[in-house]
This record gives structure tokens, C-alpha cells and sequence, in this order.
């Protein structure tokens, strides 16, 4: 590993092995994606709502491996005399918009102890039945909660924070008005999901945490690197309205895990080595994400030049099937900078 920034809670390296990193080819980038880190010139230009260094820079291929406080409470914690620290990666699974995916970043217990403060405790009374925020049912079958930052002794508090450090430039933290969510607690039932829509109202950043590993979030017009290149995506192509993006994704019968990324707690990963055949030659399909319980996916909602909303980071909750009674789980966290995007 090679460090490369220490923050408060957070610490940088870049690592050059994980499992996911031994199933796909190694990047000639990597070694240049550090040099970048290391320059002394490197400043962030302008007011950037994408994300900040280094994840700006990473390529897809690597992975960066991140240290963050965990609660001091987690009895999962098998060592109290080490520092309370979680370790998690990061990989970029789409370039345009920026999409990111964490490996590990809740760890199992985080998870249930969200997942019950959610279900049971949440005003006496359990979850409310999910609305989105114009108050039309774009979202079915689906229950809400929201819990602030103080929740089960602080962990929402520490989670939102981690995001905070690694994914906020320093310039959008310290503008005018910007702020993160209270985490939002999902759980669809069976059949329920959420249609194609754009987060906006602000909120430059989504981080959907998966809680039990179980459902699919797609993002139909995300473009991912050369290696897997979206051929139906030409690049650069400018989508100036919503209306426009969700024509597109109409028009060109874009289908998930063929076209952008399909987040997917339904695939293990797993799948995608052929055991019968030669090693190097394992079907990867770079528009399947497969994610299991603790994982998280990021991605910026606005584009990274101030220009207004990214119309391409649409995405949509994909209905469930039938899972068992627990159903989907999610968390989600946004960040609002509404003195950069309005
Ligand atoms: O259900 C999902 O997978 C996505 C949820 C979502 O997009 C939202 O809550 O804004
Ligand atoms: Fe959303």
C-alpha cells in the first residue's frame, strides 16, 4: 500500500490487490493516477460538485483503501485496543457521471443496527409509508424512515461524516448552506421500486448504502470506461432535460445489465468467473455491480463544471421480486450544496 493523504477519520492508500482487483486486468494507469496525487501543483481549479481528489482521479481498474471511525459500541469490534477504525474500498464503476462503488463500508453490524432503529423505533410507531417529496407515488410498495445524525449513539452521524470527508470537495463543504441529510431508511416489499428519476433539489451527492444485499438500483445512461465502453452512449452527448434523458433511455429500449450499471444485490460476484474456462478469460460484465450487504454505491448528481444537472445520473429503485418478507433495505445519504446548483 501507498499512503497518500491522512485526513482526521480518514486514511488514503491506494491498494493493488483486492478480489475484485484480481478478477479484472491490472491498469497502466494506476502508477500515473499516484504520480498525480503526489504533484505538489495539484489544486482543484474550480468549484467542483463532482468529487474531490483522489477519488477524482481514479481510474477504473484500482481501488483505493480507506480507514474510517466506527462506533466504539460495535461488539463486532474484536480488538478494543486497536484505534476504532473500519477499513473499506473504494472502486469507480462509471466515468460520466462519476459512480463509485465501497466495498464493505457498513459493516454487518452497522446494518442491522440501522435496519432496527428504522423498523422499531422510529417515532413509537415503526416506518411510514414512503412518499417522494412532490408527494406523487413515483416509489411503491415501500416504507421510510429518517434518522439524524445522533441516532444509535452517533453512528449516523460518523457514517455521514466518512461520506462527508471523501466524496465533498473542501470548496462545496464550506459554501453557503451546504449540508448533508439525515440518512434515509428504505424498505420495499414485494414488487416495489422507485422509477426513473433525478435526485436534484440540490443534492450533488447520493450514496445508496445496502443494507441486507437484497434488490437493484439501475443508472440506465451512466458511461463506463473504454474497457466496456456503453456503445449506444455516444460520448459527449449533451442531455438538457429529464424529459430528454428518460425519452432516451425510452427510445433506444436501453435494458439493465446491458446498458450504464445495474447495481445488483441479486447477482453474487461470484458469477461471473466461469469456472470451466481459462482464468484470464472469466465473462466480466462491467454493467453489473454486484453488491452484498455493507456495500455502497456514490454518485454526482450535477455536472462537475457547475453547468447545472448531470441528466445522465437518472437512475431507478428496480421493482422486487419476491425476496422473502424482509424485502429490500437501502440507506440513503445526500449531500445539498444549493449555492452551487442553483
Ligand atoms: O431504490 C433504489 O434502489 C434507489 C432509491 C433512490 O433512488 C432514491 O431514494 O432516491
Ligand atoms: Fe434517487
Amino acid at each position: 500500500f501507498t499512503p497518500i493523504i491522512t485526513t482526521e477519520s480518514n486514511d488514503f492508500h491506494y491498494s493493488s490487490s483486492s478480489s475484485s482487483q484480481a478478477r479484472r486486468k491490472s491498469s497502466p494507469l494506476f502508477e500515473t493516477c499516484i504520480r498525480q496525487e503526489e504533484s505538489p501543483n495539484d489544486t482543484i481549479e474550480e468549484l467542483s460538485t463532482g468529487p474531490p481528489l483522489p477519488i477524482k482521479s481514479l481510474p477504473c481498474d484500482a481501488n483505493i483503501f480507506i480507514s474510517r471511525s466506527r462506533p466504539f459500541f460495535d461488539p463486532s469490534f474484536d480488538d478494543m485496543t486497536k484505534p476504532q477504525q473500519h477499513s473499506y474500498h473504494i472502486a469507480r464503476v462509471g466515468n460520466k457521471p462519476d459512480v463509485f462503488h465501497l466495498r464493505g463500508f457498513l459493516t454487518k453490524w452497522e446494518c442491522s443496527a440501522i435496519m432496527n432503529e428504522a423498523q422499531y423505533n422510529y417515532d413509537d410507531t415503526g416506518m411510514n409509508t414512503a412518499k417522494s417529496e412532490n408527494g406523487d407515488s413515483f416509489r411503491t410498495n415501500c416504507k421510510v424512515a429518517w434518522l439524524s445524525d445522533a441516532r444509535i449513539g452517533n453512528i449516523c452521524g460518523i457514517i455521514g461524516k466518512a461520506i462527508e470527508n471523501v466524496f465533498v470537495t473542501d470548496e462545496v463543504k464550506t459554501a453557503y448552506g451546504s449540508h448533508r441529510s439525515d440518512l434515509q431508511v428504505l424498505n420495499y416489499k414485494e414488487k416495489g421500486g422507485f422509477v426513473l428519476h433525478h435526485d436534484g433539489h440540490d443534492r450533488i451527492l447520493t450514496v445508496i448504502m445496502y443494507l441486507n444485499g437484497v434488490g437493484e438500483t439501475w443508472l440506465p445512461l451512466v458511461e463506463i470506461d473504454d474497457d466496456g465502453k456503453n456503445s449506444r452512449n455516444d460520448e459527449d452527448e449533451q442531455i438538457s432535460s429529464l424529459q430528454e434523458a428518460l425519452y432516451k433511455v425510452q427510445s433506444r429500449s436501453l435494458q439493465p445489465g446491458k446498458d450504464g450499471v445495474l447495481i445488483s444485490g441479486s447477482v453474487k460476484d461470484d458469477s461471473f468467473i466461469d469456472e470451466s474456462s481459462n482464468c484470464d478469460e472469466y465473462e466480466y460484465n462491467p454493467h453489473v455491480v454486484p453488491v452484498e450487504a455493507g456495500d455502497a454505491i456514490a454518485f454526482y448528481s450535477y455536472g462537475t463544471e457547475c453547468k447545472g444537472e448531470d441528466w445522465k445520473s437518472i437512475h431507478a429503485g428496480i421493482p422486487l421480486e419476491f425476496k422473502g418478507e424482509e424485502g429490500k433495505w437501502i440507506a440513503t445519504s445526500w449531500y445539498h450544496a444549493p449555492s452551487i446548483t442553483c
